[in-house]
Formats: structure tokens, sequence, C-alpha cells
């Protein structure tokens, strides 16, 4: 049974479940506790995209997936535009993509705009970037925020996940100073407790990646993912 305060953050919580070898039923049962819990998105792989879509019909619950991900970088640009184009018709409404950050390391500013552009133009849903931005010098960081947002990102994500970074207020703060009006701040990366995702939300994010969704929302800590 829910608390009062965990009730309230459900709204926030893309409640995500991306593992190898995730099965039908695993996948049902947590788009229903999406809907059960009045989670603002359940956020699935591709491939499960379309049964997702079903259970969540007429919820208003945003059906999620990501792409280049969980290895991140490692997509043709051709192919990401190509999955998200098929992600949306299976009726995907928000895609987190990975980006190419070796491209960017690389001085190939250019290609890795293009990259985000290319899945921008073929989703024709918001698309929520994942910087990981501890990977990232400080001069990085400011070029991948920029690049993005010029590019037609809709959100910024601190961190594909908590392989990458724990989500802190110090990786929102950041994103929020530096995002234009209109773009959005995701944060993600073991958001484990509700004091932790309360902080975040308190710094200005407006969604919370997190494998943890039905541990937060009934008050208890859920072990670190990473
Ligand atoms: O955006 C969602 C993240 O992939 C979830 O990260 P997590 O597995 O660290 O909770």
């Amino acid at each position: 049974m829910s608390t009062p305060n965990s009730r309230n953050i459900a709204p926030y919580i893309q409640h995500t479940l991306i593992k190898v070898g995730v099965t039908r039923d695993e996948i049902i049962r947590h788009a229903e506790e999406a809907a059960e819990y009045g989670f603002g998105a359940a956020m699935v792989p591709g491939s499960w995209v379309s049964e997702v879509a079903a259970v969540l019909s007429g919820t208003g619950i945003e059906v999620a997936s990501a792409l280049d991900f969980p290895t991140v970088g490692v997509m043709t640009s051709e192919g990401k535009a190509r999955e998200a184009e098929a992600l949306t018709k299976a009726g995907a409404t928000q895609i987190d993509i990975g980006v190419q950050i070796g491209w960017l390391k690389s001085g190939m500013e250019e290609e890795f705009a293009q990259d985000i552009r290319g899945v921008v133009e073929a989703a024709g849903v918001p698309i929520k970037v994942m910087l990981e931005l501890p990977l990232l010098t400080d001069d990085e960081k400011e070029r991948a925020v920029e690049l993005s947002m010029d590019a037609g990102a809709a959100w910024l994500k601190n961190a594909s996940s908590g392989q990458i970074e724990t989500a802190s207020p110090a990786s929102v703060e950041y994103l929020v100073k530096r995002v234009r009006p209109g773009i959005l701040v995701k944060a993600s990366g073991s958001i484990t407790s509700l004091s932790q995702a309360w902080s975040l939300i308190d710094a200005g994010a407006q969604a919370l990646g997190t494998s943890a969704g039905a541990e937060l929302v009934a008050g208890n800590d859920a072990a670190a993912s990473y």
C-alpha cells in the first residue's frame, strides 16, 4: 500500500524493464504495473513495444522505448533512424537514444548531431538524448548539450543507466541550467530510494528513469542495480 507521499512520485516514474531474456509474462505484468501505479511511462525493449502499447491503450501512460541501448553508440545512424520509425509504428510515444560520444570525442560534431537529427525526423515522437555526462570532459558536455538541442532533442538525460552514473541533483542541475525553454530533463541511473527520487525532482527533473519504480512507490529502498 502506498503512502500519500510515495503515491505522488508515480507520475514522474518511467518504469523501466530492459534486460536480456525478458519474457512475455514479465513484460505484460510490467505494463499492468505502470497502469496500476499511474506511472508516467513504461519503458521497454523495442521488441515488446506493440504488446505494451496494447496493454496501455487508453490509459494515457506513455509507451517508451530505447535504441542504441543498453550498449551505447554501436548502431549506425541509418539503423537508428529505421529503428526509430519501427518503434513509433509499433506504438512507442517516446524514445530514449544512445548517442555517438566517440564521434564527439573525435571532433566529428556534424556526424554526432546528424545521428540524433536522423532519429528525431524519422520517429516523429519526442526523443530523449542520453548524454552519458560522466564520460565527457567539461567542453564535451557543453557541446553535447548544445548539439543535441540543435538536433531537435525534446529531452536531455544525464545518463542511460546506473552502469554509467548514479543520478544526482548535481547532474540534473547541470542540465536544467542549460536547457532551452521547452526542453525537459530526465534523470536516470540507480534511482533506488524515495529521498533520492525527490531530490532529483527538486533539482528540476521532469521524469525519472528507474528499474525500481515499484519499490519506490511502496516507500522501500531498492538494491542498487549496478
Ligand atoms: O532510464 C532508465 C534507466 O535505464 C534505468 O536505469 P537503472 O537500471 O539504473 O534503474
